[in-house]
């Protein structure tokens, strides 16, 4: 059986054009074009390499973002080390977003859907800004409920992120652009002014889609999203319920106990480890 998806994954790297090569060491890679990119790849790379179990996980969850960039690459070349390729051919990577199945195909990982696979082993995914409880703001890229639904359904959350993400106190610090909260389109108007009247929120606005779309961004399930701004939070878990309890609302950006720890890449290409 492994035999068999070993010869698979060859037929279909040579197909696609990918060479069998060993598992670079990240100190053998070219540099990127800046130092904020190389901390994202360190971070990615390492959140890999300290969590993947290649002998038990087998479906795993690629999340949304430039950080999740750098795990779909590091999965790739797993996949094309023949040291490893035969655990990594058995890999079945679910993704957050239209972005996501992109980067799995992309880099010759095997996709599949969260519907076929409501149990995930393990997922990596970015994240806006992470508190020193591993409470998140995600949702800057729009892919928050999907996000959500495979971060909630894994047995492990494994957060990449940059320097920049780190919360110096309480959420709403760094991440100064709002809440994200996914909502239908009939509603929207409904959740802004509940959000105004009944949440206190400072401001609420609907994302636009310009200067790409004119009009709302409308999110991979056909939603819009409100960014919500409360300052800073001081309690990210009441606020995720009472926005939740608006009707309209689909998923709020607020990832509440979910993360179990969080690798922080700095611009010296080392990396910080929270949890
Ligand atoms: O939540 C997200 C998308 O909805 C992303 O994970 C988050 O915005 C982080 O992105 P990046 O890695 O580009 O900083």
């Amino acid at each position: 059986m492994l035999r068999t998806n070993f010869n698979k994954l060859l037929h279909t790297s040579v197909r696609r054009g990918l060479k069998m090569s060993s598992l670079p060491d990240i100190k053998s890679l070219s540099a990127l074009h800046s130092t904020l990119e190389e901390a994202k790849r360190a971070a990615a790379y390492r959140a890999v390499d300290e969590n993947l179990d290649l002998q038990r996980h087998r479906v795993i969850g690629v999340g949304s973002g430039s950080t999740v960039i750098y795990v779909a690459e590091r999965l790739g070349q797993y996949l094309l080390d023949p040291k490893f390729s035969i655990f990594a051919s058995q890999f079945v990577c679910i993704p957050t977003g239209f972005q996501s199945k992109e980067l799995i195909l992309m880099n010759g990982l095997q996709l599949g859907s969260i519907d076929q696979y409501p149990t995930v082993d393990i997922v990596f995914d970015g994240a806006d800004e992470v508190d020193a409880n591993l409470q998140l703001i995600k949702g800057g890229g729009g892919c928050l409920f999907q996000e959500k639904l495979v971060s909630t359904s894994a047995a492990k959350f494994v957060v990449v992120a940059d320097y920049r993400k780190r919360s110096p106190k309480y959420l709403g610090t760094n991440w100064v652009k709002g809440v994200p909260i996914e909502v239908v389109p009939s509603g929207y108007v409904r959740v802004l002014k509940d959000l105004k009247v009944k949440l206190k929120c400072e401001n609420a606005v609907l994302r636009q889609g310009a200067p790409a779309k004119a009009g709302p961004v409308v999110t991979d399930n056909c939603n819009f999203i409100i960014d919500a701004h409360f300052g800073e939070i001081e309690d990210p878990a009441k606020l995720h319920q009472d926005i939740k309890m608006l009707v309209g609302v689909v998923e709020t950006g607020l990832f509440i106990d979910n993360a179990s720890k969080a690798y922080f890449g700095n611009p010296d290409g080392s990396v910080d480890l929270l949890g």
